[in-house]
């Protein structure tokens, strides 16, 4: 365990070195990690077989960038901030004046969305538009400073490599867990602003649209032959930041460790990023945003990361004898509420799932109420 204090001016000297680092903290949890690459080379998660912290982009044909584990120092840290109560958060006000061009070029292509869908198999699509935030003070260690002490239940994380530039976020997606033989996933949509209650009621157009993921979730899975005992849970309300949505729990069991990969391309991009079907919700996404999306609605974390175990004996010879295995996890998460910090500017990436029941004006609301989930963290 490092102090918080030290672990944050290692940070500064590896950006300043130009080396590639993450630090980060897992949901819920009180212990943070983080990863400092010791050399400045650009290591790729190329067959998914790597150990590591991997950080792939959204398009699965562009570079997936790892910081291994080998190849890095490793601290743990505790960040002990003002503990602030997610109950009473406070987000930003927003300037609707100042974003009215925005509004309209989202409005048209989510439009434009609704309209493929009514005219075609297309049954989701989830677009996304990205807004240029000047910051009065970039520093990226203030800022994750400020998300690890609002965001206790999402996955926070600071990312820098000399490639990409730094990313940071507070996702509530997971991708994937994965240890020995189990897997869980989650299947997450459906949106609404949380307003101190979450026993809330959703519509019909949010139910349809979640129940969607779930439902090709579990036809992907089901189709691996790896693949067995898989479970899902009653659909709940999980609070994110200053939203809700709609959760189902996914679980399962791998029967061979080499099908890690399959699974991770057969989840990502879900149709909570990307849509259904898959290859015509891509389509339109590719010929129609007009943004990269770069690494956000792709996914992030902890990769084949080995972590030893340990645990009793119970031969009576052996008595308080600890024995230690060498165990595997994989703790992947999609990165939305997400941004790039560049010369002086955040770039906040927001989107919403698209159905034939949609309206353009709620979108756009609903991609500022996304905002707001990293707006909150550039304030001082
Ligand atoms: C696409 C985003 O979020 C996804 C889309 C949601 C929706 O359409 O309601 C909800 C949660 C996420 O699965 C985003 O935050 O940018």
């Amino acid at each position: 365990m490092i102090n918080a204090v030290d672990l944050f001016s290692k940070l500064r000297t590896q950006l300043e070195k130009k080396r590639p680092f993450v630090a980060y903290r897992k949901p819920g949890m009180f212990q943070a990690k983080a990863l400092l690459q010791k050399d400045i080379h650009s290591h790729l998660a190329e067959d998914l077989s790597e150990s590591g912290f991997v950080f792939a982009p959204f398009d699965i044909r562009s570079k997936a960038y790892l910081i291994p584990s080998d190849e890095s120092e490793i601290f743990d840290f505790q960040f002990k901030g003002d503990p602030t109560d997610e109950e009473e958060q406070s987000f930003p006000g927003f300037d609707f004046e100042m974003m009215e061009e925005d509004q309209k070029k989202h409005e048209l292509l989510v439009q434009k969305g609704i309209d493929k869908i009514k005219e075609s198999d297309l049954k989701k699509v989830v677009l996304s538009r990205s807004e240029r935030v000047p910051v009065h003070d970039p520093d990226p260690i203030r800022i994750f400073k400020n998300l690890l002490e609002k965001y206790s239940s999402a996955m926070v994380y600071l990312w820098y490599h000399p490639d990409t530039g730094i990313w940071l976020g507070a996702t509530p997606e997971t991708l994937l867990k994965a240890e020995r033989n189990r897997f869980q996933t989650m299947a997450l949509a459906g949106t609404q602003l949380y307003k101190g209650e979450t026993d809330v009621e959703w519509q019909t157009k949010e139910v349809e649209e979640q129940l969607f993921v779930t439902d090709y979730i579990l036809d992907s899975l089901e189709k691996l032959p790896a693949i067995e005992k898989i479970q899902a849970s009653r659909p709940y309300s999980a609070k994110a930041g200053n939203l809700l949505h709609i959760c189902t729990d996914i679980s399962g069991h791998i029967k061979d460790k080499e099908s890690l990969k399959d699974l991770i391309e057969a989840l990502h991009p879900t149709p909570a990023v990307c849509g259904l079907p898959k290859e015509p919700a891509l389509k339109f996404i590719q010929e129609n945003e007009d943004h990269s999306r770069e690494f956000y609605s792709g996914y992030l974390g902890e990769l084949n990361f080995k972590f030893e175990q340990k645990r009793n004996s119970n031969k009576k010879n052996q008595e308080n004898q600890q024995f230690a295995s060498i165990s595997k996890q994989t703790d992947l998460y999609v990165n939305l509420r997400c941004m790039k910090l560049k010369e002086g500017n955040a770039r906040i990436y927001v989107g919403g799932g698209i159905t034939k029941d949609s309206n353009a004006a709620d979108e756009w609301m609903e991609t500022v109420n996304k905002s707001q989930t990293m707006k909150a963290v550039l304030v001082k």
